[in-house]
């Protein structure tokens, strides 16, 4: 690590000593969204010329809803896009590292941890990405049984957390493994968003008293809360309070009652005082008049700009003195290392491990979750069966006669395509439903995408993909009567497993897209069906005009289709009667090779082997171009909030 960095983040691995976080003139502004109009923004300003200071203890930041909280803490936590951020940010009275998320710990509201996996398993992924390869595995093993003794989750170590078909751990130890996740790295700084928000009050409590018992061993927490209850509002040491973005109050959690009565509103005698803030905030307590005159304020002027009058009342306050005398030395001295080009920013590895080990440990996850979420798998499996017997049971050993053979073999290649490309469509959901995990994962420096991205393909979407497609060919392949041939059946097989997986890379691709489940299903189907109707089975390709026709080229099913059908027709013949026309009588069978003249009214090209390879190739193609772009866009999935 460099030697600019603070000293509480170079012992982020070894003894917990917490950082001291200072804000100086920090604001924050987005590019909003012009309600009405399609395109156009504006700058919104969400948070407006913050100071403050947060040591090692418990620092909440409260405000009614829509004040700016998680705002707030985010951009402390350095998950904000910086493009919006004016001021100073610093650690220890350094520049903020570029990474600081990384070497930090943030536990988000909705609880992000794998069901799949018991309590010490994920603290253990955490402990295996986020400590150095070069700590031994005992070590990294010891810290982890430390944290779960820490954290009073012993009885449920190795319980699974739960899924929604398998029964997991409770509310509470949910929480706290997501707390140990992040702690398993001894992180100098703790960020939390809304501990508390879909807990019961006796897991609240015992939530909130843990993080008091951590922070008296040294840990900076940092955490947004709405509407604490008094015996959460006891744990806390420090306080800021928000309204539309402005400081109301920043200092010692328990002044805050007297501050405010100071300025001359009252809380009422049984009053839970986190309750009486965010009623003065929201205006439903009306300020004390005589106060008021004495200071000059007429009080519907305050009523009317609340948020700028607690604001600037707050800015009078000997609170806010006292704060500028803690800050301003560490931004004066700040300045000086600027002006002697002391004061780096510290550049600080990204990742703690290397591509393989990183691989590795996310591919055991994703096996582990493979084989322990089998339903999945098996539902998957029973639609092949079943869909199988229906394709085997309607085209029941084909006929090699002229008037059936071809329209239902044709007819049963179409059908198998198309099952097979649909059923693919349900690989959006591998992604999306990981999606938050996932970011979350990636800007806490987890893993980098191409290790995610290698691991999904080889034990999510490939495993997936194939054992269905390997029983669903099995058994439509003999029962419709395709050719005995080893060769054939192989060929045949190869081009439904490429014309899967492609399909599957597609859907792969839509999820990347959106978040929104139905519009990734929509974008999915619409590339399916324009290459479904460009497949050469509607429509003669060479009827069409120039300006449409080049989407043949791009139609997987056109691939697929010609593939199979060079397959199952080529040099095959099927038989029809000869009929005299004088005595209507069948006199003779015609038994010519028809599956060519097939071919070669359709356009399929046959005669050589590459003509049945490059539909091959051209599937494996557009299969590379779509795991590229999906690539591309999980490399630019939005890292800031
Ligand atoms: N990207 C954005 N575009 C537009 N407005 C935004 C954006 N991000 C935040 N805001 C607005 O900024 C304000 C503060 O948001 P923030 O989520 O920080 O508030 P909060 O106090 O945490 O609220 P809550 O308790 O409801 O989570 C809100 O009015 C929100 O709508």
């Amino acid at each position: 690590m460099d030697k600019q960095a603070p000293r509480s983040l170079e012992r982020a691995t070894s003894t917990v000593q917490g950082a001291t976080l200072s804000l100086h003139n920090v604001s924050y502004a987005v590019q909003a969204k012009v309600s009405g109009k399609l395109f156009a923004t504006y700058p919104k300003e969400i948070l407006n010329d913050i100071n403050g200071i947060f040591r090692p203890g418990m620092n909440a930041i409260l405000g009614p809803t829509g004040s700016g909280k998680s705002s707030l803490l985010d951009l402390i936590a350095g998950r904000k896009d910086p493009r919006g951020v004016k001021g100073t940010l610093l650690v220890d009275g350094l520049p903020q590292p570029k990474n600081f998320k990384c070497m930090t710990g943030y536990v988000v509201q909705d609880d992000i941890v794998t069901g799949t996996l018991t309590v010490r398993e994920n603290l253990m992924f955490s402990a295996n990405l986020r400590i150095s390869d070069s700590v031994p595995t005992k070590v990294r093993k010891e810290k982890v049984e430390e944290t779960i003794k820490e954290l009073g989750l012993q009885k449920c170590a190795d319980s699974k957390i739960g899924t929604e078909f398998i029964r997991g751990v409770s509310g509470g130890e949910r929480k706290r493994t997501n707390i140990g996740m992040e702690l398993v790295i001894s992180p100098p700084v703790l960020f939390l968003d809304e501990p508390t928000t879909g807990l019961d009050a006796s897991t609240s409590n015992s939530v909130m008293r843990l993080l008091q018992n951590l922070s008296r061993r040294g840990r900076t927490i940092i955490f947004s809360i709405h509407q604490p209850r008094f015996s959460i509002f006891k744990t806390f040491d420090h306080m800021m309070l928000l309204c539309e973005g402005k400081t109301v109050y920043h200092g010692p959690a328990q002044q805050a009652l007297s501050y405010y009565e100071d300025l001359g509103f009252e809380c009422e005698e049984f009053n839970n005082p986190p309750d009486f803030f965010l009623d003065v905030i929201l205006g439903d307590i009306p300020p004390n008049t005589e106060n008021k005159k004495k200071q000059g304020i007429k009080a519907h002027e305050a009523r009317e700009n609340l948020a700028k009058y607690l604001s600037e009342e707050y800015e009078k306050s000997s609170l806010y003195a006292q704060l500028r005398n803690d800050i301003d030395p560490i931004y004066d001295e700040y300045e000086k290392q600027l002006a002697n080009g002391s004061a780096k920013q510290i550049m600080v590895g990204e990742y703690a491990n290397g591509f393989l080990s990183q691989t590795a440990t996310v591919s055991s996850r994703a096996l582990k979750n493979l084989v322990r979420d089998p339903q999945t798998v098996l539902m998957q499996m029973f639609l092949a069966i079943f869909m199988g017997i229906i394709a085997g049971i309607v085209y029941w050993q084909l006929e090699d006669s002229y008037e059936s053979g071809i329209q239902n073999r044709t007819g049963a290649i179409f059908f198998i395509a198309m099952n097979m490309v649909f059923s693919s469509v349900s690989a959006i959901v591998t992604f999306i439903s990981e999606r938050a995990l996932f970011i979350h994962e990636r800007v806490s420096g987890f893993y980098r995408v191409s290790c995610y991205f290698l691991s999904k393909m080889l034990f999510d979407i490939v495993p997936l993909r194939l054992l269905p497609t390997t029983v669903f060919i099995c058994i439509t392949y003999f029962m419709i009567g395709f050719q005995l041939d080893v060769e054939n059946f192989f060929m045949f097989y190869l081009t439904i497993v490429l014309l899967t997986f492609t399909a599957a890379c597609i859907a792969f691709f839509a999820s990347t897209v959106t978040r929104e489940f139905l519009i990734a299903q929509l974008v999915c189907i619409l590339i399916v069906i324009i290459s479904m109707i460009f497949g050469g089975f509607f429509v003669n390709l060479d009827t069409m005009g120039d300006w449409l026709s080049w989407l043949q080229y791009v139609s997987i099913f056109r691939y697929g289709l010609n593939a199979l059908m060079i397959v199952e027709l080529k040099d095959q013949s099927y038989c029809t009667n000869i009929t005299v026309p004088v005595f209507q009588e069948v006199c003779a069978l015609d038994c010519s090779q028809y599956g060519n003249d097939y071919l070669r009214n359709n356009g399929i090209g046959f005669e050589t082997s590459w003509d049945f390879w490059q539909n091959e190739v051209a599937l494996c193609g557009l299969l590379t171009f779509f795991l590229v772009i999906a690539f591309i866009l999980l490399q630019n999935i939005n890292k800031y909030k």
